[in-house]
């Protein structure tokens, strides 16, 4: 069974005259332990269509079900629930909060969940030893250089091992090697974890660690490829794809 539905999605913003059409009538699955990215141009779509799938926001027109809950119908205390017991979030800036070190940051989504402190600082020993985090707990979001606080963000998701992790341009601000290191950590919590992923991302790259790239343009679903060998050849499938797409910046 799928773990999401995309069903005949609308988002249309803006009032009567100046009403624009950011995503138009999307359809698609994702299945449990995919681990799925989206790409395309600028203004494609790509977030507004993320935003709506991690119940961020709401369509206009359409539904999503999650584990088989439409999602659509929830009310927004509902929803901040259904959140915290089943997805996860890495947000392009990281969202962490600056007056919380790197520990509360990360305990954070925990000590809502009233664990006890044995086990939020054991789940937290953990994440912090797999994504070398021990050396800076005490410190600062802005003590930190940019992949520390991004590997932060990424315990903070982790850390309630949720069913599912939304990515919004996740390498957007790292390094290569940070980059690379985050997307073999993404890639080993997929496939030991079974941790259904969605990442949006513009970077060929990136894109490459993922089994299926869903292409969108102009709000609509463009084209669909899967990754059926070697990482190299899929990273060149996704170059001919965005070259075939155009669009300028993606
Ligand atoms: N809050 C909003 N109000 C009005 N229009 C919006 C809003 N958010 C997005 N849009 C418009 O919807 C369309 C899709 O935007 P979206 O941010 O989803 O695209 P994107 O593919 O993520 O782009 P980028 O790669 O540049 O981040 C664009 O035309 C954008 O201008």
């Amino acid at each position: 069974m799928a773990f999401i539905e995309v069903d005949h999605v609308k988002k249309i913003y803006g009032m009567k005259f100046n009403r624009s059409t950011a995503i138009d009538n999307i359809s698609f699955v994702i299945d449990p332990g995919e681990f799925v990215g989206i790409m395309g141009p600028s203004g494609a779509g790509k977030t507004t269509l993320l935003n709506i799938m991690s119940t961020i926001d709401k369509p206009t027109f359409g539904h999503i079900k999650i584990d088989n809950q439409d999602v659509t119908q929830y009310d927004e205390k509902k929803l901040s629930e259904f959140r915290r017991q089943k997805l996860g979030f890495i947000f392009q800036d990281f969202n962490l909060l600056n007056s919380l070190t790197i520990r509360e940051n990360i305990i954070l989504p925990l000590a809502l969940d009233k664990l006890n402190v044995a086990t939020i600082e054991e789940k937290l020993a953990n994440i912090a030893t797999v994504l070398n985090l021990n050396t800076i707990l005490e410190r600062f979001p802005n003590e930190v250089s940019i992949g520390q606080q991004q590997r932060a963000a990424v315990a903070r998701a982790i850390i309630t091992e949720p069913k599912m992790l939304f990515a919004d341009e996740p390498t957007g601000s790292l390094d290569s090697k940070a980059a690379t290191e985050l997307l073999q950590y993404l890639t080993d919590v997929n496939e030991k974890q079974k941790m259904t992923l969605m990442m949006v991302t513009h970077d060929a790259f990136t894109a490459s660690y993922c089994k299926r790239i869903i292409f969108i343009k102009d709000g609509h679903v463009f084209a669909e490829i899967r990754r059926d060998g070697q990482r190299k050849d899929f990273f060149q499938k996704i170059i001919d794809m965005q070259a075939a797409i155009g669009g300028g910046e993606q």
